[in-house]
């Protein structure tokens, strides 16, 4: 076995301890597209699922540069959203038959941002994530389910608003020491995953996944996904594993991954993970009708609405097309909560979601 501490950076830092199993990294390192199921094959998912969101952006403050993103502003340009925008966006969504209000930031703003600091204290908030939980609030006042993922975070700040999320998430990215993740303040694979651990302690439902081209090699997609499966096993939390391919933008030039290296990785996933864990991936950057039969489940949340922030460049398909591809695949395309439906219950979820989760269902004329 090997020890995580001793080879994922921050892993020791965090008190993760994970440990994956040599042989099991060899065994996912050999397996190709022909070693799983896509929908409507033998075993394979029996239809594809996908969410309709809102993509709330409650700042554009972060206190990391991740070199392949577009999304943050620096200090004098951040935003912050005001409780009336978001009441706004979340109305706009509610009426356009959305489900999920996803609330996807910067990393907890450093003191750099002290403009962000004073405007959430004018309006009574000493952190984004008491903002973050007020936010939440607004969203199930609209009949939306909240699904944050404001990146790492604490215990405390995770148990400040997990009781009004429906889900919640980060992605992992990768358990590699990156250039990509360069700098003094930067992302660390040990934080995201006691960011992961700490989410299966609370019980609440959660998001992961890999973020594909940032410079990891395969022995590093492997151990990502080993690493992920084991946070899982030991709190049968994670709903569902994005394979997302780094997408160039302004601040990312390079190629994306190809479709082959996407293929492999996508069925290293459908491979490493349990079957009821869900593998995404996002129809906006990927080649979804190219993946499919690699393992693909789910098509993740789309917009009708707003644009995916993180990733403005690339436009949402319509519903057609989702049902297109899901047609071409011989299976029936189905609209998800944000929570997928076996946390749908007193043991994962708050009275409070509940209630909003018995709305959204009875009001539910999706007609997918
Ligand atoms: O529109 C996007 N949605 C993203 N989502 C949303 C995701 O597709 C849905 O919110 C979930 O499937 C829940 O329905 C993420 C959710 C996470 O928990 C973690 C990472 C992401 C990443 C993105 C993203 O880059 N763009
Ligand atoms: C919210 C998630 O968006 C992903 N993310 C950030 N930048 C990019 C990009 N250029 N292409 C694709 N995904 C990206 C990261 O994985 C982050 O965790
Ligand atoms: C554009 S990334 C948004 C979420 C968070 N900052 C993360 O990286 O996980
Ligand atoms: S990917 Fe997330 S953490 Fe990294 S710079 Fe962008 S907003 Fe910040």
């Amino acid at each position: 076995m090997i020890r995580n501490p001793d080879v994922i950076p921050g892993a020791e830092e965090y008190d993760v301890d994970v440990t994956i199993d040599p042989a099991e990294r060899e065994r996912l390192l050999s397996v190709g597209p022909e070693d799983v199921a896509g929908p409507g094959e033998d075993g394979g998912p029996d239809h594809l699922s996908f969410a309709r969101n809102v993509f709330i952006p409650l700042t554009t403050a972060c206190r990391y540069t991740c070199t392949y993103c577009t999304y943050y502003d620096p200090p004098g340009q951040a935003s912050l959203l005001s409780p009336e925008d978001v009441r706004e966006i979340c109305r706009e969504g509610a009426d356009a038959g959305c489900t999920e209000a996803l609330f996807t930031f910067g990393d907890d703003p450093d003191d750099r941002y002290d403009a962000i600091y004073d405007q959430l204290a004018e309006w009574g908030h000493d952190s984004i994530h008491t903002y973050l939980r007020e936010a939440c609030e607004i969203a199930l006042e609209e009949g939306l389910l909240p699904h944050a993922n404001p990146g790492d975070q604490t215990r405390e700040q995770m148990a400040e608003v997990a009781d009004l999320n429906a889900s919640m998430g980060v992605m992992l990215e990768t358990t590699a020491d990156l250039e990509a993740h360069s700098g003094s303040r930067r992302k660390e694979p040990g934080q995201r995953l006691a960011t992961i651990r700490t989410a299966g302690e609370l019980g609440v439902p959660f998001t992961t996944g890999i973020l594909v081209g940032i410079g990891e090699d395969w022995a590093d997609r492997a151990e990502s996904l080993l690493a992920i499966a084991a946070l899982h096993e030991r709190y049968n939390h994670v709903q569902e594993v994005i394979v997302q391919p780094v997408s160039p933008n302004e601040r990312w030039d390079r190629e994306p991954p190809s479709l082959e290296t996407m293929r492999r990785t996508v069925a290293m996933a459908r491979a490493g993970l349990p079957e009821t864990v869900s593998v995404q991936v996002p129809p906006n950057l990927a080649r979804t009708r190219d993946l499919l039969d690699c393992g693909v489940d789910d098509l993740g949340g789309v917009s009708p609405v707003t644009d995916d922030h993180v990733n403005p460049d690339y436009a949402w398909p319509a519903l057609d097309e989702l049902r297109a591809i899901a047609d071409d695949a011989g299976v029936p395309l189905r609209e998800r909560l944000p929570v997928y439906d076996r946390y749908v219950d007193e043991d994962w979820l708050s009275e409070q979601v509940l209630a909003t989760v018995s709305t959204v269902t009875s009001t539910d004329e999706t007609g997918t």
